[in-house]
């Protein structure tokens, strides 16, 4: 059983707190959009309004990444959005981030760098051996208690994610606790359930299909995206060369014949697109999948109106849907249409559980809201509902008691 802030004396303990607020910005590092920063408000907030000490650590991108940057900006945004003094250091586990730590009083928070700026952050460890990383044994020590509130990157068995549970006592933060009781219980919304697999992560959404087809979770996949395109070419159509190629340079060609099986096995179940819109002179130009494929340099960059009208008719017979990934490369104007109707539609259903940062994004970037329930995690909801158990997860719930 995972302790929960209900647990915790907060009250002049040092905690160290692991939030996800890994976010999009733009090439000057600006914060694009605080979705996940805001999703975290309520746990900081508990912690600071009974006289915590918080200090804060999370990642930002990946290493060599675009939007790998300094938390800087979330620092400076978090004291937007705190009543409390929210303070910022450039280091993670050096002798300055000690400092700042040990001078923290109760109901202040002080946000560390970048974990991911230290090299063993992007590496993976079991509990005991992320235990013996410099993050975990310099930190340690001047932390009183753990607590992970970063469901958004659970799946990462990381030194800040799966270190400190081992040699601190440990709790689940709101955000991880809330996320858990609706991703991790799945079985008990009504029927019939269909899942709509869309955007870019095509291995962890086969997986996905594969797991909730097999427990009789899904009575309907519906799937979108680049996903959608890998179905469309698993049964023998021709995307063209733009997006054939995208597949390949993306490393999803093995997953074609991954959802070739799918189809054989669970064909009844599975919805892909019957038309798709490509770009073509930067206009929109919709084919159905009888008259593909495109010319070489026509990419499929959203799912088409038929799609659509069908896709829309499955959901006004759904009684909960679970939705993961855009329907189309929504960031760009002429290709959002595909995830603004699915999603509009889908929130309209009885219980609708959205997956995914960059979806949760989209929604937002598209003022489309009224969902059930909105993950702050993409590809750490595709594994809970792959029914894989989650490093950070497995952490909590072996941590010593306090
Ligand atoms: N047909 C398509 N061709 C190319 N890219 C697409 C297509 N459809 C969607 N995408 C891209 O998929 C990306 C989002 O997919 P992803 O699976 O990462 O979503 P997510 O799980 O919600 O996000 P994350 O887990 O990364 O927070 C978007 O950037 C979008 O442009
Ligand atoms: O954005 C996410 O999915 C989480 O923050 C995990 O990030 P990662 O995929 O770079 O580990």
């Amino acid at each position: 059983m995972i302790a929960t802030l209900d647990d915790l004396d907060a009250a002049g303990t040092v905690v160290g707190l692991r939030v996800d607020i890994n976010s999009p910005v733009d090439a000057d590092g600006r914060l694009l959009d605080d979705s996940r920063i805001r999703a975290h408000v309520g746990t900081i907030s508990s912690l600071l309004e009974r006289n915590a000490r918080v200090a804060l650590l999370a990642h930002q991108g990946r290493p060599g990444g675009d939007s790998f940057t300094t938390l800087e900006p979330h620092a400076d945004r978090l004291n937007e959005l705190l009543d409390a003094p929210v303070e910022y250091v450039d280091e993670t586990h050096g002798t300055s981030a000690r400092a700042a730590i040990a001078d923290l009083t109760d109901g202040t928070c002080v946000v560390l760098e970048n974990t991911r700026f230290y090299s063993e952050e992007y590496m993976e460890f079991d509990s005991a051996d992320a235990a013996t990383t410099h993050l975990v044994e310099r930190l340690a020590p001047v932390l009183d208690v753990y607590v992970n509130d970063a469901f958004a990157a659970a799946h990462r068995s990381q030194p800040s994610i799966v270190g400190f549970p081992h040699v601190l006592p440990s709790y689940a933060g709101q955000v991880m606790e809330r996320e858990l009781a609706v991703l991790d219980d799945i079985e008990s919304t009504t029927c019939p359930r269909t899942y709509v697999l869309g955007g870019a992560k095509v291995s962890g959404s086969i997986d996905a299909a594969r797991d909730v087809l097999e427990r009789d979770l899904a009575d309907t996949v519906l799937t979108a995206g680049v996903v959608g395109n890998v179905f469309l070419v698993a049964d023998d159509h021709d995307v063209g060369k733009a997006s054939t190629d995208f597949i390949y340079d993306q490393g999803y060609w093995d997953e074609i014949d991954r959802a070739a099986a799918l189809l054989e096995e669970y064909g009844d179940r599975i919805e892909y697109p019957r038309d798709v819109a490509v770009e073509r002179n930067g206009d929109r130009v919709e084919l159905p999948v009888g008259e593909m494929p495109p010319a070489d340099d026509e990419p499929a960059m959203d799912v088409g109106t038929e799609t659509l009208a069908a896709y829309e008719e499955i959901l006004e017979e759904s009684e909960t849907v679970i939705l993961n990934g855009p329907a189309g490369v929504y960031e760009n104007e002429t290709f959002a249409e595909g995830t603004q109707s699915l999603y509009r539609a889908a929130a309209t259903v009885e219980t609708s559980i959205v997956g995914g940062g960059d979806t949760a994004s989209a929604m937002n970037a598209l003022g489309i809201d009224g969902f059930t329930h909105v993950s702050t995690g993409g590809g750490a909801a595709l594994a809970l509902l792959t029914g894989d158990t989650l490093p950070a997860v497995c952490a909590l719930d072996n941590a010593p008691v306090s």
